[in-house]
């Protein structure tokens, strides 16, 4: 399988007014096409930093971000991108915020063709009947959903996700993790997601990435052997809370507090 994403010793620090604030160093990282890689790690270690650097939004100081083959070093149109907050534009019904990255990369496509597109997504998510509401008559994981299907309305080659789930409670997250599977069941992509969240990112990872705290390296690599149709129940098995100890362990680590107990 060819890697879709590589990340080559990159380095990169922002200017402070204090001086400069390494926050990647040495960074390597590979995601194969087709599969999910989850990264979590100390806050603040530098997890926005590396999704900005993949979306070309930024350039490393030094070492190299290859995207299907091609060295990123402005904003690309093939990576569809979600975060915390959904921003969707209340001026738009939900159907129209869906829309709108064909607006810009598919100008040529049809009206009805895009409407077909993104009613499809939508019903995927659970969202049919609500294609002409206000982003505002929605609940934040109904916007979340939206906001999944604008991300990947165009078929991107890859979907970075930055703490997408973060702000929702429990149960609405625990939803959002099935539909994001049942998702990449229909429609297969490459997906970088940033969490906080050790039993999301076994669930929804093929693999899992830790990382140092700042500056930042791949600190750990965990596969994710687990079967494709994964209920939630999984997650409660032995062999899973083993994987997750282990994430957890290394997580302490990577803060400096692996001698602590418990
Ligand atoms: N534009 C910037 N200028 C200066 N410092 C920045 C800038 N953006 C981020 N930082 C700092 O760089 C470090 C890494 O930030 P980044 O947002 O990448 O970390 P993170 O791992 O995503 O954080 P969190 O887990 O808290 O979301 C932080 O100390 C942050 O304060």
């Amino acid at each position: 399988m060819t890697d879709l994403i590589e990340i080559k010793d990159v380095h990169h620090a922002y200017q402070t007014k204090a001086g400069p604030l390494p926050v990647l160093a040495g960074l390597d990282l590979a995601v194969p096409e087709g599969e999910f890689c989850a990264v979590v790690g100390p806050s603040g270690c530098g997890k926005s930093t590396l999704t900005r650097l993949i979306a070309g939004l930024m350039r490393p100081d030094k070492g190299e971000v290859w995207l299907h083959g091609e060295r990123v070093s402005s904003p690309r149109q093939t990576v569809g991108m979600a975060f915390q907050n959904p921003v969707l534009l209340e001026w738009r019904t939900i159907l129209d915020n869906v829309i709108l990255p064909l607006e810009i990369v598919a100008s040529d496509m049809p009206r009805k063709k895009r409407v077909a597109r993104a009613e499809e997504l939508l019903e995927m998510v659970g969202l049919s009947g609500f294609e002409g509401k206000r982003p505002s008559e929605l609940s934040g994981g109904m916007r979340q959903r939206a906001s999944l299907c604008r991300a990947i309305v165009h078929k991107p080659d890859v979907l970075i996700m930055d703490e997408p789930f973060g702000a929702l409670d429990n149960f609405t997250r625990e939803d959002l993790w099935q539909t994001m599977r049942n998702l990449r069941a229909a429609e297969p992509f490459t997906a970088l997601l940033i969490t906080h969240d050790l039993r999301e990112s076994v669930y929804l990872g093929d693999e899992v990435i830790v990382l140092s705290d700042r500056p930042a390296r791949t600190q750990y690599v965990m596969d994710i052997d687990l079967p494709d149709d994964r209920p939630l129940a999984i997650l409660f098995e032995p062999h899973v809370g083993d994987m997750l100890h282990t994430l957890r362990d290394q997580i302490k680590i990577a803060q400096g507090r692996d001698g602590e107990a418990g």
